[in-house]
C-alpha cells in the first residue's frame, strides 16, 4: 500500500522494513504510518524498537531493505536542506571549539541559518564558546548539537532522545526554546524520548514502535479519547464486546484499558480517560497482533491485540 503525495503530509512509511544483516532479524517489520506536517510527534517504544533505525532512515543516512519512506514528498536523502537531525551519538568535531562549530553551522546553512536562536540554546553559562567540543561534557556537547539543528530553521526536525542527557533545569529550557521555535515557524517534529511525562506536555502526536513496527500513531487526544480506563465488579468476562488492551485484578472487581465498542458502558463501572503514558504501557504490555496495512482513519489507526 501507499499513500498518496500530500503536502498536509511531513512523513510517511509505507511497508518499512530494515534488515542490518542478510540473515539478521528484521528491525524494522513492514513499518506503516504517517505523520501530518506541523504536528509535533512523540517517537516511542522499548529498547532496540527501532526508533534511531527510522530516524535514520527519514534522515537519509540508510536505506530501508524494502518498502519506501517520504519526506516531504520525496525520497530522504542526507543533508536534505529542509531536514535537520539530531542523531543519538551526536556527531561533532570534537577537536573543534564550539564558536568554530556554530560558525561551520552557519557556513553550511547560508541565509537559513538562525544565528540567535543557535547561540541562545548553546549558551549553558558552564562552557566558554573556546571551548573543544572533546572537552565538554555530554549534556553540553548534546546543547552544542540541539543548537546546530535548531540554527538550521528547518521544516522537519528529527531529534533522536534530544534531552537524554540533560539535567532537569536544562530540560526545560531546552524544551521550552524548542516549542517557542515551533510556533514561530510551524515546523514538524518527531522527537523520541523514554520519558513519557515529558513528551505528554510537548507532543500532539504519537508513534509507538514495538518490535519493528509502528503499533499506534494518531493525534494523542484522540487516541486517549478513543480508549477508556474502566474499574468494575467482577471479572473480565464483563469486558466482552469491548477491545481490552490489558486488564488485570483490582480487588474483587477488574481494572482495564479498553477500547470502548461504541455501546453505553455500564452505569456501576468507574470510567475515565488515559493518561498518554497509560495508554503506551497497556499496549507495549499487549501481546502484538498481525498488522493490517491500512488505516483506518485518515490519521490515526491501531494496531489491536487481540481480545
Ligand atoms: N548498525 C547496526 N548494525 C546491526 N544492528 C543494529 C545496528 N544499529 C541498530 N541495530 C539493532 O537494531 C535494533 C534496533 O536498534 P535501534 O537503535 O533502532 O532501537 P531504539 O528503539 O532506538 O533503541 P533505544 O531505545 O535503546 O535507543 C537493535 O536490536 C540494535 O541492536
Amino acid at each position: 500500500m501507499s499513500y498518496p503525495p500530500s503536502p498536509d503530509v511531513a512523513l510517511a512509511a509505507d511497508g518499512v522494513s530494515k534488515r542490518y544483516r542478510r540473515r539478521g532479524p528484521d528491525v524494522l517489520d513492514d513499518c506503516t504510518f504517517r505523520i501530518p506536517a506541523g504536528v509535533v510527534c512523540a517517537l516511542v517504544g522499548p529498547n532496540g524498537a527501532g526508533k534511531s533505525t527510522l530516524l535514520e532512515l527519514v534522515a537519509g543516512m540508510r536505506r530501508p531493505t524494502s518498502g519506501e519512506v517520504t519526506v516531504a514528498g520525496g525520497a530522504p536523502r542526507a543533508g536534505h536542506p529542509r531536514v535537520a537531525y539530531l542523531a543519538q551519538h551526536r556527531p561533532l568535531f570534537p577537536r573543534f571549539t564550539v564558536a568554530e562549530t556554530l560558525r561551520l553551522g552557519a557556513r553550511l546553512n547560508g541565509a537559513d541559518w538562525d544565528a540567535d536562536l543557535a547561540e541562545r540554546v548553546a549558551d549553558a553559562g558552564n562552557f566558554h564558546e573556546k571551548d573543544r567540543i572533546g572537552d565538554l561534557s555530554g549534556g553540553e556537547r548534546t546543547r552544542v548539537a540541539l543548537a546546530l539543528t535548531l540554527g538550521k530553521r528547518a521544516d522537519l526536525l528529527l531529534l533522536d532522545e534530544p534531552m537524554a542527557d540533560l539535567d532537569v533545569l536544562a530540560r526545560q529550557e531546552v524544551m521550552g526554546l524548542l516549542m517557542a521555535h515551533v510556533a514561530d515557524t510551524g515546523a514538524t517534529v518527531v522527537m523520541s524520548s523514554h520519558i513519557i511525562s515529558e513528551l505528554a506536555d510537548a507532543c500532539d502526536h504519537l508513534l509507538l514502535l514495538d518490535q519493528g513496527a509502528a503499533r499506534l500513531c494518531g493525534d494523542i487526544d484522540e487516541l486517549t479519547a478513543s480508549h477508556a480506563v474502566v474499574t468494575l465488579a467482577g471479572g473480565p468476562e464483563r469486558l466482552a464486546g469491548h477491545t481490552v488492551i490489558e486488564s488485570r485484578p483490582a480487588g474483587r472487581g477488574t481494572s482495564a484499558l479498553i477500547r470502548p465498542s461504541g455501546a453505553p458502558l455500564p452505569a456501576d463501572w468507574e470510567v475515565r480517560t488515559p493518561s498518554l503514558e497509560e495508554l503506551v504501557l497497556a499496549h507495549l504490555g499487549a501481546p502484538a497482533t498481525p498488522r493490517s496495512p491500512v488505516p483506518p482513519t485518515p490519521d490515526a489507526y491501531l494496531k489491536e491485540p487481540a481480545v
